[in-house]
């Protein structure tokens, strides 16, 4: 009944009189506890707004791994078109593993006379440890699959030093991507300093792991560096480093590229189709939430048993 009245100016300081101290400290509590459990469900609320506003997914099927290479390609060049456009370059990263050979309609035609390769800038989201000509290597795999058929200049490629240990290989890639952004070559992403890369292309193993984010290992909980190291990495060989998943969710576009009935089940999982049985943690590729779209380009192998 009092709040009635509080619009009354000597009703209010009658009511106040008659307070007595230890009333005031109720009402002071009662008012704080409000103003928690209000900023609380507005927290909330906003956290939910910002994980469904965050970035699109797109779920692409196709029938065959040659299908998929056929709309990947196509998807590439519409946006190597666009961000050169845009900024004037286009800055991919690559992984390892079967997608390099995935990317092989990007070297017939129409493709690779329309690219604009002079403007494209190579990285390396996961790299192994390894002399840079050594066939474990992910830049050797990508230079002889792909890079070395396509006029990218060889400044533009951006291998890592092999001539450093894991650690010391991870911390100068990661200066070298700062510098990069110092000097303009690569965009900052909005809302955090992580480079904005436009596009990164990542595989999938059966475990879900992408890039070399294993399911056991701490790497993939890393908040602030943007390349880490790993000595005893789960798929051989054992020295990798790999881009951090604030790194890769910094990006502007992610394709994720699986193909083959070995990864299914993960799929089947990151699509929420099922839930992490034996994991009781999310899987690494479940993390993979750019600022930007996430298109997932499937075969039908990939996708037995996913039903939507
Ligand atoms: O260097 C690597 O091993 C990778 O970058 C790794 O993350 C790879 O992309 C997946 O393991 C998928 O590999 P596949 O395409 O061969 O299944």
């Amino acid at each position: 009944m009092s709040f009635l009245y509080l619009s009354s100016g000597d009703a209010l300081w009658g009511w106040a009189n008659a307070l007595s101290s230890s009333n005031v400290a109720i009402i002071l509590v009662t008012f704080a506890l409000a103003i928690m459990i209000g900023l609380t469900v507005r927290s909330k609320t906003s956290l939910r707004k910002g994980k469904s506003e965050k970035g699109k997914v797109n779920v692409l099927k196709f029938h065959s791994e040659e299908e998929v290479a056929v709309g990947l390609a196509k998807y590439i060049a519409d946006l190597s078109a666009k961000f050169i456009e845009e900024n004037g370059c286009f800055s991919v990263v690559l992984s390892g593993g079967t997608l390099v050979d995935t990317l092989r309609k990007l070297l017939e035609p129409p493709y690779i006379n329309s690219i604009e390769w002079s403007k494209w800038l190579i990285f390396f989201l996961d790299e192994r440890v390894v002399p840079l000509n050594h066939p474990d290597s992910n830049y050797k795999l990508a230079l002889d699959g792909f890079l070395s058929k396509v006029p990218i200049p060889k400044s533009s490629i951006h291998a890592i030093n092999d001539k450093l240990s894991p650690e010391r290989a991870a911390i100068d890639y990661e200066n070298r991507l700062k510098r990069l952004v110092e000097k303009g070559t690569l965009r900052k992403s909005g809302g955090s300093d992580f480079a904005n890369f436009d596009l990164m292309l990542l595989g999938m193993g059966p475990d879900g792991h992408v890039a070399s984010l294993f399911c056991w290992h701490f790497q993939r909980f890393e908040k602030t560096r943007w390349v880490t190291s790993i000595k005893d990495s789960p798929k051989p060989p054992s020295q990798r480093i790999t881009f951090t998943f604030p790194l890769i969710n910094a990006a502007s576009e992610i394709a994720m590229v699986v193909t083959g009935e070995d990864a299914a089940d993960a799929v089947k999982i990151a699509l929420r189709e099922t839930k992490s049985s034996s994991c009781c943690f999310p899987l690494p590729v479940e993390k993979v939430s750019p600022i930007g779209k996430l298109t997932w380009f499937l075969d039908s192998d990939a996708t037995s048993g996913y039903h939507r």
